[in-house]
């Protein structure tokens, strides 16, 4: 079989962080994968030059990676079907939704400014539809779900239907500069097709790594619905801190968001998703375990509770929230000031998640969500967060 030709759309922190393993694997298996990872670049000037030529010359996105040193084996590309062309493998690895300024729209201290909204994904997809090989599969690391007319959907199915390609996902407790360093971590990809896709993205080691430790479960709608909705719960968490609420709050707002992530993946998908992806498990399933790594320390669900955790402790999405806080600038303002261009996704996923159930009458049902919400978006006092009516 000819190597599995690899594509990488997206390079932002997540993105770079990741190409950074995957170029390295795709290097030490070049039976499996031809050396040259392609890494589509949303291109932009950073310092007068294009951050494609940086990235190509300097082998470090300065701009999203500091620090990082990447394989040359990843070569950056800013035209999404050359980066793509011939691909049979490819990465989403893409915020799910970018939110800019613009007029106005609340703080908790008052009117600032109102954000528009814009999902690319789609974009994206719509710009290579008919231009990917029917063999090729896909993989979404995209934390988020899709929302069109106040209804929802995953990125995985987005893709599939689009590209017409089986499309996996891959979501874990990893803050992107940590696994950028080798610091040890664990993650988490769910599958429709376990096995095939357990072949090419897991036992073949294209993400594997000593400091990143891979395993594959079967609950996709699972691991997708942990990866965005642990954002929401990570903004109350910052909120907590902005107002040094302390370490019991914080874990009550962590044990609650949990159970609401729970109930709303069991509430909105057909054939629900499994408890285990969201706690844990005791490795006792059967064809979970089938491609489990050998790691003593590795657990099967890295998604969950793991993620949940290591976003309202070290995240972007804490961080900024707890600035909210205290700062009384709106999360947009907070964003482009702390955040270099990198994208919070919680706060954007709090808006979508609100809408969906306000039209549904459920709103009371995910109490700590709604809370969520109404604190960015309609001026609540972030006291909110830990008061019991
Ligand atoms: N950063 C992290 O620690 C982790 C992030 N993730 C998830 O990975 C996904 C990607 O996140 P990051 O790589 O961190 O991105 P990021 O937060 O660094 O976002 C910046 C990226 O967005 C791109 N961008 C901005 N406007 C765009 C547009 N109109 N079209 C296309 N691209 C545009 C920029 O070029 C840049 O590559 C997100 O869903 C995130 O939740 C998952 C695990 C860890
Ligand atoms: O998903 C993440 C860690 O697993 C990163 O979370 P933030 O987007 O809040 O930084």
């Amino acid at each position: 079989m000819a190597p599995h030709k690899v594509s990488i759309i997206g390079s932002g922190n997540w993105g770079s962080a990741i190409a950074k393993i995957v170029g390295h694997n795709a290097r030490q298996h070049s039976d499996m994968f031809e050396e040259e990872v392609r890494m589509w670049v949303f291109e932009e000037q950073v310092d007068g030059k294009n951050l494609t030529d940086i990235i190509n010359e300097k082998h470090e996105n300065v701009k999203y990676l500091p620090g990082t040193q990447l394989p040359d084996n990843v070569v950056a590309i800013p035209d999404l079907t050359k980066a793509c062309e011939g691909a049979d493998l490819l990465i989403f690895v893409l915020p799910h939704q970018v939110s800019v300024l613009s007029g106005l729209s609340l703080s908790h201290n008052g009117p600032i400014a109102d954000p528009i909204q814009t999902q690319f994904v789609g974009k994206v997809c719509g710009d290579l539809k008919g231009k990917i090989g029917a063999n090729a599969r896909a993989i979404s690391l995209i934390k988020g779900l899709a929302f069109h007319d106040n209804n929802i959907s995953l990125f995985t199915d987005e893709i599939e239907h689009s590209l017409g390609i089986p499309t996996a996902a891959l979501s874990g407790a990893n803050i992107a500069d940590e696994v950028a360093q080798e610091k040890f971590c664990e993650t988490t990809i769910g599958s429709k097709t376990i096995e095939e896709d357990g072949d090419i993205w897991f036992k073949v080691s294209l993400f594997n790594a000593p400091y990143f430790r891979v395993n594959v479960i079967a609950d996709s709608v699972g691991v997708q619905i942990c990866g965005a909705l642990k954002n929401v719960i990570a903004v109350g968490a910052g909120f907590c801190d902005g107002l040094q609420y302390g370490n019991n709050t914080k874990a009550a707002v962590i044990r609650r968001g949990l159970l609401e992530m729970r109930k709303f993946g069991k509430a909105f998908f057909e054939g629900g998703v499994r408890t285990e992806t969201f706690f844990g498990n005791d490795r006792g399933h059967d064809i979970d375990i089938y491609f489990a790594s050998n790691s003593l320390l590795a657990s099967l669900e890295s998604c969950g509770v793991a993620d949940l955790i290591t976003t309202c402790l070290g995240g972007r999405n804490r961080k900024v929230s707890e600035k909210f806080v205290t700062a009384g600038k709106s999360i947009e303002e907070l964003e482009e000031q702390m955040l270099n261009g990198q994208k919070l996704q919680g706060t954007t996923t709090a808006k979508e998640v609100y809408d969906f159930l306000s039209v549904r009458g459920k709103t009371e049902d995910f109490p700590l969500m709604t809370c969520v919400y109404r604190i960015i978006y309609c001026g609540d006092s972030p006291e909110m967060i830990a008061k019991d009516e």
